[in-house]
């Protein structure tokens, strides 16, 4: 709880306000109107599908005793008129929680693809190491061992420093967070004190959005950029074979950590030998080396671990105890996860709904498998339209047959995103089956010993967001079914 008075102090701004409105007691902080109670701060957001500024009326009946907007409004509690909300957003939320992340090791990923793969890995290496931690991604938010749903890989910057106060409050000592470029854009990682900021990948996607590759680029700056200009414990990590590695390292005044495989760096994977079953490198860290055998598969799967293992060095865990951690990290759910039902050929589950990611899931694929390789694959509606074409252009050339079918359609047409996808198709491996269902169960269906079905796009998701309804729907739950099905 604090003083209208108080909280505002770190906005700066000249508000109005009358010695008692100053002495209102401020109880919580709110962006949305349904979560309001006696005693709130409600700030008016404009976003994408309403204006909030329309729900201050509603705030109000509910309780909230002062109001953030971008413009006047006609209300009867104390009005304070910022020129950027979600601005003003980030600063009264981290003010109000007491600069939660300033008391964690915050660690914040960013990068097209590996995000989530490379937080999970870094969390078992931390907890290994006695490390009490907090995840925020695409799966879930984790404090300690319990987990929440989140709406977005990376929340609201009020959501997020609600969940570092309560990360606060359980002792949580390092938290990894994804951080997406729509967050560094939206500004919703401002007050955010990262200690380490990690680089994964850049590769096209969300372009509906960001317009440019130089503008994705810029956003992911972002991340490097604000790590502070004392060099004093911050750490950025950076993968040098990906062509924008070095241009990030220009961004940063803080310590820089490189890894890669190609190109010489800090830490590197080399004697990389894949199997079905895993994976075993040599990792080189600042001059040691040792020998590791790892279970996850690919070698996109050996960068996230070179980027885990550069991130736990920076946070002072020893390449030992690493080395031991990687051993033990489990599959992480959704990513290249086998379906296994006792089949005599393989069907894996992948998230990958880019094209970089499709091409990397479905080389490791062929480099593993002598048998045919069928890839069930969509595109999601109200994403980026220019990497349809590519992603089934991929499709059609690194696998046998491509099933071409409905991911997440949202708000568009299904048919249609489908024709995106195969218009300009010279190919004649392929077929569209909408039903997603139906796509899976044909690729199944046809599948004999040895031959690998690859369903990718939906990973772990549980639903199809159809014309913006959530429909029960699990990759892996109808791969079984069907491979069951043909066992009877
Ligand atoms: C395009 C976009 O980023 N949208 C985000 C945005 O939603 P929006 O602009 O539509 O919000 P809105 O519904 O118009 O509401 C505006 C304001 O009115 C308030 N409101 C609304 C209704 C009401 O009754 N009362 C009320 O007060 C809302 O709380 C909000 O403050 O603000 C919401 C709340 O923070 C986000 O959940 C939502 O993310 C949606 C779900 C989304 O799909 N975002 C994607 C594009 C995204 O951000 N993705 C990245 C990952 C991308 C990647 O790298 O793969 C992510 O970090 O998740
Ligand atoms: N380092 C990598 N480089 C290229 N592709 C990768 C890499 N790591 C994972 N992938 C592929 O990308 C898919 C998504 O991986 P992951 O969920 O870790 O990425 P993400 O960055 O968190 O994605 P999102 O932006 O949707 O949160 C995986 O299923 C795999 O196909
Ligand atoms: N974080 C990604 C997830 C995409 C998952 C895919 N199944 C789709 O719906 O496009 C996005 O929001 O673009
Ligand atoms: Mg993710």
């Amino acid at each position: 709880m604090m003083t209208l008075n108080e909280l505002l102090r770190p906005l700066r701004t000249q508000s109005e306000l009358t010695p008692e409105q100053d002495q209102i007691k401020i109880k919580q902080i709110d962006m949305d109107s349904r979560n309001v109670a006696e005693g709130s701060l409600f700030i008016c957001i404009k976003g994408y599908t309403v204006d909030g500024h329309d729900f201050a009326e509603k705030a109000i009946e509910s309780g909230a005793a002062a109001i953030i907007a971008e413009r006047s409004l006609d209300v009867s509690v104390p009005l304070i008129i910022v020129d950027d909300a979600k601005r003003a957003m980030a600063r009264l939320a981290s003010y109000f929680y007491e600069e939660p992340t300033k008391k964690l090791n915050l660690i914040g990923v960013t990068g097209t693809n590996g995000k989530t793969s490379t937080t999970h890995i870094l969390d078992q290496i931390l907890r290994d190491a006695k490390h009490k931690t907090g995840m925020i991604g695409t799966m879930y938010t984790k404090i300690g061992d319990q987990t929440f749903d989140t709406a977005n890989t990376t929340p609201e910057s009020l959501i997020l420093q609600q969940t570092f106060k309560s990360m606060n409050e359980a002792n949580v000592q390092t938290a990894v967070m994804e951080v997406s470029s729509h967050a560094l854009h939206h500004g919703r990682v401002r007050g955010c004190d990262f200690d380490i900021a990690v680089f994964t990948n850049l590769t096209p996607d969300h372009l509906d959005y960001h317009e440019t590759m130089d503008k994705y680029l810029f956003a992911k700056s972002l991340l490097f950029s604000q790590l502070g200009n004392t060099y004093e414990g911050k750490t950025a990590v950076i993968n040098i074979d990906d062509l924008s590695g070095p241009r990030l390292a220009q961004l940063t005044t803080a310590d820089i950590i490189t890894y890669g495989i190609r190109k010489p760096a800090d830490i590197r994977a080399r004697d990389i030998k894949s199997t079905p079953e895993g994976t075993t490198f040599i990792l080189e860290a600042f001059g040691e080396e040792v020998t590791v055998t790892f279970s996850l598969i690919g070698l996109f799967s050996v960068y996230n671990a070179l980027a885990a293992v550069a991130a736990a060095l920076a946070s002072g865990i020893e390449l030992k105890q690493i080395k031991a951690s990687l051993e033990h990290v489990k599959g992480i759910a959704g990513r290249f996860e086998p379906v296994q039902c006792g089949q005599p050929y393989s069907v894996i589950v992948d998230y990958a709904h880019t094209a970089d990611s499709l091409q990397n899931v479905l080389d490791t694929v062929t480099e593993l498998t002598n048998g045919h390789v069928t890839v069930v694959v969509g595109c999601g509606g109200d994403r980026d339209a220019s990497k349809r074409p590519v992603m089934a252009n991929i499709a059609v050339k690194q696998a046998d047959r491509a099933i071409f079918t409905s991911d997440n359609p949202r708000s568009e047409d299904p048919e249609l995103i489908l024709k995106d996808m195969t218009k300009d198709l010279l190919a004649d491996n392929y077929e569209t089956v909408l039903d997603r269902k139906v796509a899976i169960y044909r690729a199944i269906e046809a599948a004999e010993e040895g031959d690998v079905v690859l369903i990718a796009g939906k990973g772990h998701e549980t639903y199809q967001d159809i014309a913006g309804v959530k429909h029960h729907f699990d990759d892996k739950e109808v791969a079984a079914e069907a491979i069951k099905g043909r066992m009877t």
